[in-house]
């Protein structure tokens, strides 16, 4: 199991002054969609020089030519892991998975579940009848015979998913809360030892480190308590 630091912030300089207080042989980042548009691939280039693995986390959600090239070009910049929504369809994902194959990338490509800020009452909004739970082992098994290498899902769903495809999978999982924090705007979460317990391979922690006193020590606490 392994961390994954959500660096969720508005410029390069303050994405950069979090992740010079973490330890990159301690945890990998992950640019999303805020520090990304505010940046560039300024900021990826920059957390590579120091060393960490980055997760690039679009959630790239299109035609299949649109986002298998959206895809390729996060490989290009060398990003350890790059996502999709794998309720974009199969099409989709094999196309971008392909890509990669083809192109010879180490990159991981995962593929987004249901988001850890949504309950089975925001389902029902868009539609889905059926549990979070449910619909996420839909979209898990869309996305392995599809050729994904894993899924993002919330730790509520990790046992059921590493029964069902296996140790090598890769379990993806925000929504993690240490006990006694905040939960904002996240609905299925899990404390980090109940997340260790489920079987899930990485897990991704935002404020509750980036928002910390110290970032370094949160991290660290995390670690001991898993
Ligand atoms: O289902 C999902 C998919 C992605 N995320 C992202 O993870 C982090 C979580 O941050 P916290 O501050 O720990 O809540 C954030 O970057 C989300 O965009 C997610 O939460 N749920």
């Amino acid at each position: 199991m392994s961390l994954i630091v959500a660096l969720d912030t508005h410029s390069l300089d303050a994405a950069l002054a979090i992740a010079d207080q973490l330890d990159p042989t301690l945890c990998r980042v992950k640019v999303g969609k805020e520090l990304f548009t505010y940046t560039g691939p300024a900021v990826v280039q920059a957390l590579h020089a120091r060393g960490f693995e980055v997760f690039l986390d679009l959630k790239f959600h299109d035609i299949p030519n649109t986002t298998a090239h959206a895809v390729q070009a996060a490989a290009d910049l060398g990003v350890w892991m790059v996502n999709v929504h794998a309720s974009g369809g199969r099409q989709m994902m094999q196309t971008s998975a392909a890509r990669l194959k083809q192109g010879g990338y180490a990159t991981h490509l995962i593929g987004v579940t249901v988001l850890t800020s949504m309950s089975a009452e925001d389902l029902l909004d868009v539609g889905i009848t059926i549990s979070p739970a449910e619909q996420v082992v839909r979209l898990a098994q869309l996305a392995y015979d599809s050729g994904l290498g894993g899924v993002v899902c919330s730790a509520q769903e990790a046992a059921l998913l590493r029964a069902k495809f296996g140790p090598e999978f890769l379990l993806v999982t925000p929504g993690i809360r240490p006990a006694g924090s905040n939960a904002d705007d996240q609905k299925r979460i899990v404390t980090p030892a109940d997340a260790m317990r489920q079987g899930v391979s990485h897990m991704v922690v935002g404020r509750p480190i980036t928002q910390a006193a110290s970032p370094k020590q949160a991290v660290l606490d995390i670690l001991a308590s898993i």
